[in-house]
């Protein structure tokens, strides 16, 4: 696991976003999106660089983690309509090459696999953008997910409807979604995570520092073969190793090294 500490959201965008220019520059990327707040700033540089450096998703293909049970694609709070709003409509990533599950079906279970067996049909993820909940799940895998979980439908827990009730106007979340598993995001080529704030500090240092634990399923990164977590100075500020991270990523930075190159674990 690699880890990047920044000075700020922007820096965090900054790096995640270099990350990912790299595979899409080498073409045919297959890209995975995550919502949320986190990846917010990481969108950003992605779309100042479609505009000003013509960075270009044209032959990229999408894949979500998430999607709330119940919502249909066009629904405001939808995890389709919210990477639409705040990544896809700003680039030039055809629409058709977007896929997110579909939470508005009868069978929930069939769009789980239909969706898992999607990812594996496009080659696999290149890179898996991430955030991580306060309470240390990824996607909506939450503690006490099996750590080779696939796409499924999961119940969500009270803190994780609580945390995003703020996104919905009457403020009712819905109790069941359809996510990626443990097992489906670890088979991304890289696993690209960042994470903003105090109230993820403790999160963030079970997941880098703590044992592999269902308990908290970030921790599964561990396991991963390219992992890169990328943090502000609150989110980083519970991490003992610190200091160990900054000497590695000089180290790293004065190589060259990138996630691509595969030049650190
Ligand atoms: N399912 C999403 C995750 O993909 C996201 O990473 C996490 C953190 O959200 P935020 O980035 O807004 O703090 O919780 C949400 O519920």
């Amino acid at each position: 696991m690699q880890v990047i500490l920044c000075d700020s959201a922007e820096h965090v965008g900054k790096r995640a976003a270099d990350i990912v220019e790299d595979y899409v520059r080498a073409g045919s990327a297959v890209l995975g999106l995550a919502t949320g707040g986190s990846p917010s700033s990481t969108y950003r540089e992605l779309i100042r660089r479609h505009r000003e450096e013509s960075l270009g998703f044209s032959d990229v293909r999408a894949f979500t983690l998430d999607e709330y049970a119940g919502l249909a694609p066009d629904h405001e709070q939808s995890y389709h309509t919210t990477i639409r709003r705040e990544f896809v409509d700003h680039v030039d990533l055809p629409l058709e090459n977007l896929m997110t599950p579909q939470g508005d079906v009868s069978d929930l279970a069939a769009e789980a696999e239909r969706y898992d067996a999607a990812i594996g049909a496009a080659g696999g993820v290149d890179v898996q953008i991430l955030g991580i909940g306060a309470n240390g799940h990824i996607g909506f895998n939450e503690p006490t997910s099996s750590l080779s979980s696939r796409t499924r439908v999961k119940t969500l827990a009270g803190t994780t409807r609580r945390d995003n009730a703020r996104f919905f106007s009457d403020g009712e979340v819905p109790r069941l979604c359809l996510t990626q598993g443990l097992g489906t995001i670890r088979e991304a080529r890289t696993a690209l995570l960042v994470a903003m704030g105090a109230n993820k500090a403790e999160a963030v240092r079970a997941m880098v520092e703590g044992p592999v634990s269902a308990h908290c399923p970030a921790s599964v990164l561990q396991l991963h073969r390219r992992a890169v977590v990328i943090l502000d100075p609150d989110a980083a500020s519970l991490l003992s190793l610190a200091d160990y991270y900054r000497e590695a990523q000089e180290m790293n930075d004065e190589l060259g090294l990138s996630a691509r190159s595969g030049g650190f674990d």
